[in-house]
């Protein structure tokens, strides 16, 4: 019988959850003892997570002894002579990869550094968690990026910018003298799934996190955080000179500027020795930046890397920019601004791009900027909290859309020159590479509000060190670690997961619709809204219903955004024949009867899609109640309200999109669908309630 504890959620996929009697006799008799041979901070991290796994998992922890020979598990750091036997190649493992082998009837995990060993130490414990046979075990696994960071937007009173799991986990206001728990197992988990680095503060920033206060309390996290391989970044305001150094102003080609940077940067490495760097967000949304005195993105991210370069320090410059004043469709516009640049950033300079041209919605086509800048290293920027994707009320699985990404081709050096391959610098040879997550974490019991959520932040960590791995075996792992053992409910709750992101494209913004939401809040559907203060932040502007048809024409005869895009692209995407079919309405306008490769019109598909997002829900509701007795019944019951709500809102999208576009296409809604409930009024009318994580 499956073992319900009252999980609440708190302990993630580390909840440790007890395997059955023999399970634990097996996994004992291969590990019963156990050898450190190494001692750090780090080494104190890795004795408490194997204790605690073991004793909650196995029923008992392993006893210790003073031997290798002695042990039946054995860490050890590479350089030691007792690796030997081994022959594990020291160079292959790098600063933070592992090997975990089986030797002679020992299991020994081996690793360049004790963070190296932690990982393994991870890894081990995964392997439990998820039943793997270790008699022949025999595995090397070394990060395939660098930089493998979580961005959190949060405010410094704790307000979190899109996020939906309750105030932000970090206390500013008792810091630097008050820990929290939560710290240490924030921490173990991010350890767990390989994050190095964090930014715990909002891209748009506020200054006075580089004052001396406020530094002390970043101190106090990187303290906490350093043992488990995590270093701390600051999102930083381009402005600060000025704001808080008193100077005229920033523009960074001033001696006086650079000076205070340099300082600063002195300030901060004093007291956090190995400080990870700034993140920064300019020109962007009304963040200032270098372009207020004329400069380049370039000239301000190579001032502030130049500060930080004495000290190990690296930048990452946010490619998120879009102007007021730009002529230029807005999808263009980071092109337009970047590509010029490229080659001019210094080595410790990574240019953090999102992974679609416009915003993290549902669904994007690459940034047309991977592959385009190979003198540059190129950072990913995934969304983990889901403003586009329901908030923490929706499950949406987001390890499809991130292999989405990652796989896709930009054709940029031929066939095969992946996303992927830019992100880890194997196309161009980047200095510095990096994939970074925005955090969907927050106050909550649970910290990600929907249970499934976890599985995100999980899933971001796990591809950013083996960007290889498939979502599907994401998934398992997951929900063997999180929920069950059980083999059909396991099949159930992935197939749930791999198809809950195209349901959810699906209800809100199929066949490459985009940026349908309503204003401010981005929840439910808007695609009416046509008056904000400027034209691209209006969904008319990017869904162009007339009563000829649907989509924004961004080939020649249009926007021309497919031009930034290699020739292979550019051909594909020249013609709807050969677009993606989930791409159609991103790069066309197409006509209400254009048929479809089904041989149907577009209004039809579109009722479709629409339907089967809906479909796609009611789906998830049935296989969930499938699973009900395999499921701690508190997290069964939550995801049981949430897909409630979720089921009810995809048809609220449904509805409110196909009543609104059935006013251009003046065509009856197929037979064998339901009609709208209400007229496109109704659905202008509703006033939605105050949204959490409001911008
Ligand atoms: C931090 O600001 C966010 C803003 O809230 C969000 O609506 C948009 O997705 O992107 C911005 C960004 O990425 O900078």
């Amino acid at each position: 019988t499956p073992d319900f504890s009252g999980e609440d959620g708190y302990n993630l996929w580390l909840n440790y959850r007890p395997l059955n009697a023999r399970q634990q006799q097996h996994y004992l008799s291969q590990l019963g003892t156990v050898y450190i041979a190494d001692k750090s901070a780090t080494t104190s991290v890795i004795k408490d997570e194997l204790k605690r796994a073991t004793k909650g998992l196995l029923g008992q922890k392993l006893s210790a002894v003073s031997s290798a020979q002695s042990a039946k598990l054995v860490l050890a750091l590479n350089n030691n002579q007792l690796t030997t036997p081994l022959g594990i190649e020291q160079k292959s493992l790098g600063d933070e990869g592992y090997a975990i082998k089986q030797h002679k009837g020992q299991i020994w995990l081996v690793a360049n550094s004790d963070v190296g060993l932690l990982y393994a130490t991870f890894d081990l414990i995964r392997q439990i968690q998820t039943l793997a046979d270790l008699s022949k075990i025999n595995k090397v696994s070394v990060p395939k990026v660098k930089l493998r960071m979580l961005n959190h937007w949060d405010d410094l009173d704790r307000h979190t910018e899109r996020g939906y799991a309750g105030q932000s986990i970090f206390d500013w206001h008792k810091l630097p003298d008050y820990q929290e728990q939560r710290y240490y197992d924030y921490a173990r988990a991010n350890a767990s799934i390989g994050v190095n680095g964090i930014v715990p503060n909002n891209v748009n920033a506020n200054a006075l996190i580089l004052t001396p206060a406020y530094l002390q309390k970043v101190k106090a996290l990187a303290d906490i955080f350093r043992p488990y391989g995590i270093k701390v970044y600051l999102s930083v305001k381009f402005s600060s000179p000025h704001l808080i150094g008193g100077l005229e102003n920033s523009d960074p080609v001033k001696p006086e500027v650079q000076q205070w940077w340099h300082d600063k940067a002195a300030e901060i490495y004093q007291l956090i020795p190995d400080f990870g760097g700034f993140l920064v967000k300019a020109n962007s949304e009304g963040q200032p930046g270098p372009g207020d005195f004329g400069r380049t993105h370039a000239q301000g991210a190579n001032m502030l890397a130049r500060a930080l370069k004495p000290f190990g320090g690296n930048v990452l410059w946010r490619a998120f920019v879009y102007a007021h004043d730009a002529k230029a469709e807005r999808s263009l516009q980071a092109y337009n601004e970047f590509v010029p640049l490229d080659g001019k950033f210094d080595d410790n300079v990574s240019v953090q791009v999102k992974n679609g041209p416009i915003d993290f919605q549902p669904r994007e086509p690459f940034s047309p900027l991977f592959g385009a800048m190979p003198h540059s290293s190129l950072a990913m920027e995934f969304q983990i909290t889901q403003e586009y994707l329901g908030f923490s009320t929706h499950l949406a699985y987001l390890g499809t859309l991130y292999k989405e990404a990652l796989d896709a081709d930009t054709h940029t050096q031929g066939a095969g020159s992946t996303v992927a391959k830019v992100v880890d610098g194997s196309l161009s040879d980047s200095p510095l590479t990096a994939m970074a997550g925005v955090a969907n974490i927050g106050m909550d019991r649970n910290w990600t509000g929907h249970i499934f959520g976890q599985a995100n932040w999980y899933v971001f960590g796990r591809l950013a060190w083996d960007h290889d791995l498939s979502a599907a075996d994401i998934a398992d792992e997951w929900i063997n670690m999180t929920l069950t053992h059980d083999k059909n409910a396991i099949d159930q709750i992935k197939d749930m997961m791999m198809n809950s992101r195209e349901d959810v494209v699906n209800y809100m913004t199929p066949l490459g619709l985009h940026h349908l939401m309503d204003t401010g809040h981005h929840y439910g559907p808007g695609p009416w809204v046509d008056n904000l203060g400027r034209a691209d932040w209006n969904p008319t502007y990017y869904h162009r219903a007339d009563k000829q048809g649907l989509g924004i024409d961004r080939t020649a005869s249009g926007t021309n955004a497919i031009s930034q895009y290699a020739p292979y692209w550019q051909q594909k995407l020249a013609n709807p024949a050969t677009t993606p079919t989930e791409l159609l309405l991103w790069f066309h306008h197409l006509s209400w009867d254009y048929t479809m490769p089904s041989g149907k019109s577009l209004w039809y598909e579109l009722v479709h899609h629409y339907n089967m997002g809906v479909a796609g829900v009611e789906k998830m509701q049935q296989q969930w109640q499938r699973v009900k007795n395999q499921i701690d019944p508190n997290q069964f019951h939550q995801v049981e309200m949430a897909l409630g709500i979720q089921l009810k809102e995809a048809k609220w999208w449904r509805d409110a999109c196909l009543a609104y576009f059935q006013t251009f296409s003046q065509r009856p809604i197929p037979e064998g669908f339901p009609k709208p409930v209400h007229d496109v009024d109704y659905y202008k009318s509703l006033q939605f309630p105050y949204a959490p994580g409001q911008g």
